[in-house]
């Protein structure tokens, strides 16, 4: 049996993650804990593996503590930056086990991961390209951390196509043209109804081509979280890995 706990248990996806772990047959609930509990609860003894759903604001500190505990973790909130990915790195490097995990996804829908796979394969036949993401109105963090990863993904195939940057004669902006992410424009719609929803549009000379992921019920969640639980109690992706695409044979 895997021993998960689950860090941010009282939240909207942190809730799901309990009856998913209490559900699913090679695993046991070990510690739930939330805001004001002490990580430091959670040790190699009591627990395989961790997962982490809180705020962008806590989630680096929270990360580096459980490193720090001897455990490994699956992460899902928002909010990573190459910088902060850096300094999970190195405090995995300093890890009190050698083959120590931590996998971070900004999505673990599936709908949601194929999405930004197929904007990447898309990316180097369109001249314009842009993300736009819709979200329920609880959400903290704008743009969404999907629609960050899915921009970066497509200026990467932009660029190593060699395609100039997206045509856009704008003069006057008063954000209206959304967050410029790696030079592709984000925008962000909160809308009380919604649950997590994305759109990429990309655009030649008289065609468009739409890439349209919704997640309408938290659920959908929550065979990516268990198939990255599993897949490291298996042991085998010790050091940080990003994305559950890195789990799926795409
Ligand atoms: N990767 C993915 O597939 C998904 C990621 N998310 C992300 O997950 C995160 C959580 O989302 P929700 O559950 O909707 O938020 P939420 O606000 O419902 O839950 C966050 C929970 O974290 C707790 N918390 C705050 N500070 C803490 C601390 N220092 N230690 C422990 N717990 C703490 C809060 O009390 C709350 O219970 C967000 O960043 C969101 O964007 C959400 C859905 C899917
Ligand atoms: O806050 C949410 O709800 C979600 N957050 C993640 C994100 O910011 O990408 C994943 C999903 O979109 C739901």
């Amino acid at each position: 049996m895997i021993k998960v706990s689950v860090v941010g248990a009282k939240g909207r996806m942190g809730s799901h993650v309990v009856d998913a772990v209490n559900g699913a047959q090679d695993m046991e609930l070990a510690l739930t804990l939330d805001a004001g509990d002490d990580l430091h609860a959670i040790t190699p003894e009591n627990t395989d593996v961790v997962v982490e759903f809180t705020v962008p604001s806590v989630t680096l500190d929270n990360v580096l503590t459980l490193i720090g505990q001897g455990v490994d973790v699956v992460v899902g909130t928002t909010g990573w930056t190459e910088d902060r990915l850096e300094q999970v790195r190195q405090a995995l490097a300093a890890a009190p086990r050698a083959d120590q995990a931590v996998f971070i996804a900004p999505n673990f829908a599936i709908s949601a991961v194929l999405a930004d796979y197929f904007a990447k394969l898309a990316a180097p036949y369109f001249e314009s390209a842009e993300v736009v993401e819709l979200h329920h109105p609880n959400k903290v963090d704008a743009p969404s951390g999907t629609a960050i990863h899915t921009a970066q993904g497509i200026a990467a195939a932009r660029q190593a196509a060699g395609l100039a940057p997206v045509p856009d004669n704008t003069e006057t902006d008063g954000g209206s043209r959304g967050q410029v992410v790696d030079g592709i424009h984000v925008h962000a719609v909160r809308l009380r109804g919604l649950n997590a929803h994305e759109e990429v549009l990309m655009g030649n000379a008289g065609e468009q081509l739409t890439i349209r992921a919704d997640s309408f019920d938290r659920i959908s969640f929550m065979p990516g979280v268990l198939l990255a639980v599993r897949k490291l109690a298996e042991g085998s992706h010790a050091g940080l890995t990003v994305g559950l695409d890195r789990f799926l044979d795409l």
